[in-house]
């Protein structure tokens, strides 16, 4: 089904603060999701940043550009977190003012190879307190939406986490991270090997960290993990899985760190921790100190 800005915002029915920068989010999410899909299909001149893994295009720019601009046109005061910005050398400091969070392209790399699963993410927070994210899977058409107090959809159907406890029935959802030397592979396979003994379902790595944070908040997996992705992978994402009842928090079992590369989210507590217990600390640094 077509997701429409009306949709969205019909599923969070009742004025409330910030209305009109969701339907904003909404509207840019939709209109950047177009330009991405046909980009997908077309060449591209690609770079790289941190890693020959870590890439970008001039469509992550374009897009980046046109949210920040038409934002900046509406919301003059607002500050902006966003992950291009980052990557030429601007600071990732969330104040106490409305700061919109972005990820232009979340999965550039599968963008450039044209696998389709490619997403926008645009997070809100207010007062250092994350308010609303907006994520739009480009290819499938389905707009992911979760504001605080106020419920979870993905197009107008609400989101609902998984209720399981158990890690040995568990699909478990995780991604790379842009780092490839040795010593980091060997901590990210041992990962995924002590959960794979600890006898999970499965685990799966789908190049997009904020669709596969979807994927949990729609009850798609039970649980997912990562170091190396960034605040704006996870500001939307976060509230989208809240109000879908998970829960999002620290890879050492503490409250989640919107800064600190690194995550552990899961529909239940209980699954969230047995997560944490057999993860290794892999170190990607801190988006704030960089
Ligand atoms: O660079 P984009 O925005 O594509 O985000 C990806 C991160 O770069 C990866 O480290 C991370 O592993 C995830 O794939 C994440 O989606
Ligand atoms: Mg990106
Ligand atoms: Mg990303």
């Amino acid at each position: 089904m077509k997701p429409s800005g009306e949709a969205a915002a019909a599923a969070a029915p009742g004025a409330g603060p910030w209305d009109e920068c969701f339907e904003a989010a909404v509207q840019l999410a939709l209109r950047a999701g177009q330009i991405i899909r046909k980009a997908l299909t077309e060449e591209k001149r690609v770079s790289t940043k941190t890693s020959a893994a870590d890439l970008v295009t001039e469509t992550d720019h374009l897009v980046e550009n046109l949210i920040i601009s038409e934002l900046r046109k509406r919301f003059p005061s607002h500050r902006f977190i966003a992950e291009e910005a980052a990557a030429s050398g601007a600071k990732c400091v969330l104040t106490r003012s409305p700061t919109w969070i972005i990820d232009p392209i979340d999965g550039t790399c599968n963008f450039v190879h044209r696998f389709p699963t490619v997403a926008v993410s645009i997070g809100f927070a207010v007062h250092q307190e994350l308010e609303f994210g907006v994520i739009y899977h480009c290819t499938e058409e389905r707009l992911y939406t979760g504001r605080r107090g106020r419920g979870a959809f993905c197009n107008s159907q609400r989101l609902q986490v998984s209720r399981e406890t158990d890690l040995s029935k568990a699909l478990v959802l995780t991604e790379i991270g842009p780092k490839r030397d040795p010593a980091t592979l060997k901590l990210f396979l041992s990962n995924m090997e002590r959960l794979l003994h600890a006898k999970a379902h499965g685990v799966r790595v789908i190049g997009s960290s904020t669709l596969a944070l979807c994927h949990l908040a729609s009850g798609a997996a039970d649980a997912y993990y990562q170091f190396g992705l960034h605040c704006w992978d996870l500001a939307a994402a976060t509230v989208i899985i809240r109000e879908a009842g998970g829960i999002v928090m620290d890879t050492s079992g503490g409250p989640l760190d919107l800064m600190s590369c690194r995550v552990v989210a899961a529909g239940t507590r209980e699954m969230a921790m047995l997560i944490a217990q057999a993860l290794q600390t892999i170190n990607y640094g801190r988006d704030d100190e960089k």
